[in-house]
């Protein structure tokens, strides 16, 4: 018999029986530096919804920077976080996920991905140090929204739109409502203790969106879902970016 100490069993309803999943080979891979990427991003995304993209031109400076950032704001203490929430519209959260009672093993920061109205908002998210967070955010938003713009209008090139920024106007315009989310996911040494059992994170869920791009920071845990309904682990990477189809994009025929 394993005997859990209390704050591990108050978590019980995070706990599931995964299955472990191999590493997922078959993830296709997009070289944004290369024009004719256009139709193997379109063939991505209409058979399989994920890809992975590299040659971004996001620099793995702005990356580390903003990463280092992150891990310092979530190693303060609780009380010291919650200054920065709740998450309703934006701010911190911990383990209350959206609006409709989901719960994960994950604390967090969602923002808005505007830069006009981020840091007003939450002077209390940059601690000590204000004026460095904030650029990190700043640079990386800005890197990031730069390569999804790409993106967006490969796409759209790869769909033969003739307008190419029909997508990547929605983005650029001042009134986006683009979120920007940090997701921390803690280490639980008692229930990884456990054989067969592990955390949920973030649960099972599509994004309401055109497109998420997911950054795996060399950190394995992030599982999609195939055609088939099977789940198989994204292997991760340190450089690379990750392109989700968001429901937006998607059309059933
Ligand atoms: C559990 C949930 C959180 C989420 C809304 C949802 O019901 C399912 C999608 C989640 C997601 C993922 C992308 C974005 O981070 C987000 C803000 C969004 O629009 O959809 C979150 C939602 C959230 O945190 O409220
Ligand atoms: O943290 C992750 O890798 C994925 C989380 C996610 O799916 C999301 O924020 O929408
Ligand atoms: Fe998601």
């Amino acid at each position: 018999m394993v005997l859990l100490p209390k704050p591990a069993l108050e978590q019980f309803s995070l706990i599931r029986n995964i299955k472990p999943t191999t590493f997922f080979s078959g993830i296709p891979l997009i070289d944004l530096s290369n024009p004719d990427s256009k139709h193997l991003l379109v063939k991505a995304c209409e058979e399989f919804g994920f890809f992975k993209v590299v040659n971004h031109g996001v620099p793995l400076e702005s990356i580390l920077k903003l990463e280092s950032e992150a891990v310092k704001f979530f190693s303060l203490p609780l009380s010291e976080k919650e200054k920065a929430g709740p998450p309703n519209p934006f701010g911190y959260g911990n383990k209350s996920i959206g609006q409709n009672g989901d719960v994960g093993w994950v604390e967090y920061l969602l923002l808005t991905a505007n830069q006009e109205s981020i840091s007003q908002r939450l002077s209390s998210v940059f601690g000590d140090n204000p004026e460095k967070f904030r650029r990190a955010l700043s640079d990386y938003i800005s890197a990031v929204k730069k390569m999804a713009c790409e993106i967006l209008e490969m796409m759209a090139d790869g769909l033969k739109i003739q307008n190419r920024n029909v997508l990547s106007k929605l983005l650029k315009d001042e009134q986006s409502d683009s979120v920007f989310r940090l997701n921390h996911y803690p280490p639980c040494a008692e229930i990884q203790a456990l054989k067969d059992h592990d955390m949920i994170g973030f649960g099972e869920h599509t994004d309401p969106q055109i497109i998420s791009v997911l950054r795996s920071n060399n950190t394995s845990g992030l599982q999609i879902s195939l055609n088939d309904g099977s789940w198989v682990s994204v292997p991760p990477d340190l450089s690379s970016f990750f392109i989700n189809v968001g429901d937006s994009l998607q059309v059933h025929i």
